[in-house]
């Protein structure tokens, strides 16, 4: 269904005889007919002709003619007139068909995008063209474009033309920008390079440096069979680098998964990353939404409804460690109750009391038993007052069964799963089981029910998994001393009056007119 519409309107052929010219496209000249070579080959057909024009002398084949097929037109039809700009549009954004904005957005508020089109900037006339689709998310389109500037391929992410979603990106404009310059002005910490910002048709549209393919896209090449421990480990290192930084900048992510880590072209090494998407993010203190992270890599605290911090990151951090190495989601989900319950059963615990008692949704999971109860967190400390609750009693609240997922690796505890992966291996050389001894130590701090244990990226970043230094027993990280992130401060300085339109460089009366179109 791709755009007859708008083919027809912008739409006109690629080749434009002038009015009234009958002319015959070159496949049928070339083909059966009036216009068919002699047998001979000797020249009165109009392959003949062509031949002779360019020079040819022997019998031309099909192939040579199509190579340079505008002149080849243009000697056989005076009147032929070839313009790029007549092309047909070749649509990338789906649905193609004109909903609003006069015309240049679809139905879902998406810019339609096609081959060619130029993004201005219209402050310094750089300008980005458009040529293939790279992704498209839930707050626009990601294209290839080529860069005028620096002729260079980059990716801009075009943003929908709705006000909740352009005021999220100039968050991520504002945070971007911030973690870029001030944080990381070399580009040492693994984070995506912003490159230009600019409005569109009512588009925010952010240009990034280009990237490689995604983590999952790289683990379903592997058949999703998981990576080695060296490239789980040299990949985590990366990760964690930048998530020193976010910290640094009280930035919390919040929606890191494999897919918003992609490879990054490098001289030095052969699997660099770099985090993308901070379209989700947000300062920590400032948080404002409670339906974030995707699901399988939501931590628990959000999950329940309790006030989080960059802690959430960490927890996201461990899933995608665990995915690296298996292969598969840790905790796939089919609906919060389901993640919850692969939680419990393969942690072997259970959120903290004290933050099942403060948080918002603890009733829509658990039930409070009494202080005695000796649950599923029973054997590493003290019973606990709350028990998860049952499908069937979950049913008899919400009116509706919870949906469950399928198992794809055995029921078992993580360090179980960790040891005996890929699940039928019974010998495996010792410096492979001490690898794995490493991981699951490592993975045992990063996906710690309480937040407030957790470790902090700096803490996670000296456990031996990381460092390479020798296995000694359990990691225990120095305490961290509280700190005052300084991109909350900074933010805070320039914008008091709320958002951060003037730290992005972004004038709210651009805000406005932005917002009155939509
Ligand atoms: N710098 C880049 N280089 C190459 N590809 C990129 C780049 N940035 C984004 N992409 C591609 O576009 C996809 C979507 O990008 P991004 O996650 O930033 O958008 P989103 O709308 O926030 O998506 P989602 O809804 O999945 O969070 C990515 O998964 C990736 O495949």
């Amino acid at each position: 269904m791709e755009g007859s519409g708008r083919q027809g309107k912008g739409g006109a052929p690629t080749w434009a005889p002038s009015e009234g010219t009958v002319f015959r496209p070159f496949v049928a000249a070339a083909g059966a007919g009036a216009a068919e070579p002699s047998p001979s080959g000797s020249g009165s057909g109009v392959a003949a002709r062509i031949s002779k024009l360019h020079g040819v002398k022997r019998k031309p084949c099909v192939a040579r003619l199509t190579a340079d097929i505008i002149n080849t037109f243009e000697r056989c039809h005076p009147e032929f007139k070839y313009s790029e700009t007549l092309n047909p549009k070749r649509f990338l954004t789906h649905p193609s068909t004109p909903a609003h904005n006069d015309g240049v957005d679809n139905a879902n508020w998406d810019l339609i995008l096609y081959v060619n089109l130029e993004l201005v900037n219209k402050t310094s006339n750089r300008r980005f063209i458009v040529k293939e689709m790279l992704g498209q998310g839930t707050f626009g389109q990601v294209v290839k474009c080529w860069d005028t500037e620096t002729n260079k391929y980059v990716a801009v992410k075009v943003i929908k033309n709705q006000p909740a979603f352009y005021q999220q990106a100039i968050m991520e404009v504002s945070l971007l920008r911030t973690l870029n310059q001030k944080f990381d002005p070399d580009d040492k910490h693994n984070i995506v390079r912003m490159l230009d910002y600019l409005s569109f048709q009512n588009h925010l549209c952010i240009a990034f440096e280009m990237l490689g393919q995604n983590l999952y896209e790289l683990l379903k090449r592997n058949h999703l069979r998981g990576l080695k421990v060296q490239f789980v480990q040299a990949f985590s290192k990366q990760i964690l680098d930048a998530m020193i930084v976010m910290r640094d900048g009280g930035i919390i992510h919040c929606d890191l998964k494999p897919e918003n880590i992609l490879l990054a072209p490098t001289a030095k090494t052969a699997a660099a990353v770099k985090v993308i998407d901070f379209g989700s993010a947000c300062l920590e203190g400032k948080t404002v939404y409670s339906y974030i992270q995707s699901r399988y890599y939501r931590s628990p605290e959000v999950l329940l409804g309790y006030p989080y911090t960059t802690a959430i990151d960490m927890w996201s951090f461990g899933c995608i460690v665990a995915e690296l190495f298996i292969g598969l989601p840790l905790f796939p989900g089919a609906s919060e109750y389901d993640v919850l319950k692969r939680m419990l059963k393969i942690l072997g615990g259970q959120p903290p009391d004290d933050l099942l008692r403060e948080a918002k949704n603890t009733a829509k999971f658990f039930k409070h038993v009494g202080s005695s109860y000796l649950g599923i967190g029973a054997h590493d400390g003290p019973g606990t007052a709350y028990r998860m609750l049952s499908e069937d009693e979950v049913e008899g609240r919400e009116t509706k069964r919870p949906k469950l997922g399928k198992w794809y690796f055995p029921q078992q505890r993580l360090d179980q799963l960790i040891y005996t992966y890929p699940w039928d291996n019974t010998k495996l050389p010792e410096t492979e089981k001490a690898d794995r001894v490493l991981l699951v130590d490592f993975l045992r701090g990063l996906l710690e029910f309480d937040p407030n244990k957790r470790w902090s990226p700096f803490q996670a970043s000296g456990h031996p998994f990381i460092t390479g230094e020798p296995f000694t027993g359990p990691y225990e990280p120095v305490s961290e001393t509280p700190r005052i992130p300084v991109a909350h401060a900074a933010a805070v300085d320039h914008n008091p009056g709320g958002g951060h339109w003037l730290v992005a460089g972004l004038s709210p009366q651009w805000k406005c007119e932005q917002m009155s179109t939509s």
